[in-house]
């Protein structure tokens, strides 16, 4: 309610009809809103019905024949094979090369982002959203996607794969794992988790965990079909246990 002083100088009613007015409110934040709701509306209704996925995280900027490049488009053929959908960010470099390598065998995903320079979704993609909003798209990757393979990057990728480690540790999202590829690039932030982090209290022992680490695009596979075998038994299990308890009356 709102009386006196506080009442508006026009109506809703008015200010939709008196389309002479200025459009200054079009960037106010209440509109905003409704443009994020949009962007919501719109990847939930594409991804709803994709089935598993993997999201695949990675520089912007590596070109074809850099070893990275390589790496993830196998990493992609090979995600693809084992019946995973990829997403990436849809853009150049890693993405582009995840996308390529799961384009053949299976779905392929690109959740691009507005940048302030133009910049078009990579061409190796099934279904391709551009938003506005990087925390609209960032919901979008970890909503859909029941693992994370993150190859070399800069502060791109550190913010999607430091996002996907605090869900896990915190508990908000569970049986995800989490692949780092590139042994060389990711041992010297590994060592400093154990060495630094650790050491110093400020994550867990076990912390470091929560990732794996490997080269080879076959093992990334293996280890993210496992972990999703041994998270689906484990569930099996805590259902069988429950419903003999429950039958049991205790
Ligand atoms: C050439 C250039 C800079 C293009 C930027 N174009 C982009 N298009 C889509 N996603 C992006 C882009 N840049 C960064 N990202 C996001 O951030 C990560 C890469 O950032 P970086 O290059 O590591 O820091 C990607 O996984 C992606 O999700």
């Amino acid at each position: 309610m709102l009386r006196g002083k506080a009442l508006p100088a026009s109506t809703h009613d008015q200010r939709l009809l008196d389309t002479r007015g200025s459009v200054d409110w079009l960037h106010q934040d209440p509109w905003r809103v409704l443009r994020i709701q949009a962007e919501f509306v719109e990847g939930f209704g594409l991804l709803a019905e994709l089935g598993p996925a993997v999201s695949v995280f990675g520089s912007a900027r590596l070109r074809p024949g850099s070893p990275h490049y390589d790496l993830a488009e196998r990493v992609g053929r090979g995600l693809a094979r084992a019946g995973y959908a990829v997403i990436t960010g849809g853009g150049p470099g890693i993405m582009e090369a995840g996308n390529k390598g799961a384009n053949e065998d299976g779905m392929s995903v690109g959740l691009g982002i507005e940048l302030p320079f133009e910049q078009e979704l990579n061409s190796h993609l099934d279904i391709g959203i551009s938003f506005r909003y990087f925390f609209v798209r960032k919901t979008m990757f970890i909503k859909y996607s029941q693992a994370f393979v993150v190859l070399p990057g800069g502060f791109g990728t550190l913010d999607e794969l430091f996002e996907a480690l605090t869900l896990v540790q915190t508990g908000k999202i569970t049986r995800f794992p989490i692949v780092l590829v590139g042994t060389e690039f990711w041992s010297p932030l590994m060592d400093w988790f154990r060495g630094t982090l650790a050491a110093e209290g400020v994550i867990s022992p076990d912390d470091p965990d929560l990732l794996y680490l490997t080269d080879d695009p076959e093992e990334v596979v293996r280890m993210i079909t496992e972990a999703h075998r041994e998270g689906g038994r484990r569930l099996e299990e805590r259902a069988a246990l429950e419903a003999a308890e429950e039958e049991a009356g205790t």
